[in-house]
């Protein structure tokens, strides 16, 4: 594995869906220059692939048998995140709740994260002032010796409440079913034997119930530049 630059810094944020890893992630990398990937999008993407080529997603030998075919291209401008799975934008499809009921069930396939991790510390290897990397287990498996590691919470009301007000309007939904779902989620990726959502035990908590995304965003900004200037 290549290493970043020295003056690099390498920041792993997890944590469960509708912490606000995403909306931190991108807005503390453009404010910092660095680069950003989303390895939920990645884990979305092959899920899609499987979806459409007609494996059978409750099957693990039929996913762990694919898992190398489709080709995963991520781009990590945090001003214009992409990515690509054969060429193809699919930055639309990977959001559908089809998709995310069957994620968890396809990235706890161990093939398909030994296939994904390989991706993601390449990625993080060849950006040049560094990187924001998000997901479930970044602190913890793909990125451990990453100079900074944030671990986001919040209630899983506060997360059902941001969720379902992102999908009002694009499929029908309510609170208590997205709460379910997300609560779902959260077990399954948390109990799966491969690299299960977790916090590093040098991970910084970070509870954002009740603060606002800017509050979290500036939180994150102090921690890295706090990182960068050596005092912690
Ligand atoms: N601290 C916060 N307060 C209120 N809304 C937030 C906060 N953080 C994120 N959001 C909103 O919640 C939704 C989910 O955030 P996102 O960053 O996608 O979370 P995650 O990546 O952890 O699933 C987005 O619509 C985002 O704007
Ligand atoms: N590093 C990661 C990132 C995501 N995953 C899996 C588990 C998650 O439920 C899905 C989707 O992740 P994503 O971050 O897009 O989910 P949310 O935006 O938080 O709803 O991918 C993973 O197993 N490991």
């Amino acid at each position: 594995m290549e290493t970043a630059a020295p003056s690099a810094v390498i920041v792993a944020i997890d944590g469960p869906s509708g912490t606000g890893k995403s909306s931190t992630s991108k807005a503390v990398a453009a404010k910092l220059g660095l680069r950003y990937l989303d390895t939920g999008a990645q884990y979305r993407a092959i899920t899609w692939w499987m979806i459409t080529n007609g494996v059978d997603t409750d099957d693990p030998h039929a996913i762990a048998v694919a898992a190398g075919k489709p080709g995963i291209v991520s781009g990590t401008d945090p001003a214009a995140p992409t990515i690509t799975v054969d060429g193809l934008d699919a930055s639309g499809p990977i959001r559908t709740q089809e998709v995310t009921s069957k994620v968890s069930a396809v990235s706890a396939v161990p093939e398909v994260r030994t296939l994904i991790t390989e991706l993601q510390r390449s990625i993080a290897a060849s950006a040049q002032g560094g990187i924001v990397v998000e997901g479930r287990d970044i602190g913890t498996t793909v990125l451990p010796d990453a100079d900074l590691k944030i671990f986001l919470t919040a209630s899983p009301e506060a997360r059902a409440a941001r969720r379902s007000g992102e999908l009002r309007g694009k499929e029908a939904t309510d609170l208590a079913a997205t709460k379910e779902a997300l609560i779902k989620r959260d077990a399954a990726d948390s109990g799966r034997k491969t690299s299960p959502l977790a916090k590093a035990g040098d991970a910084v908590e970070v509870d954002t119930t009740e603060l606002t995304l800017d509050q979290v965003i500036e939180c994150v900004v102090t921690l890295v530049e706090e990182k960068r200037a050596g005092r912690k």
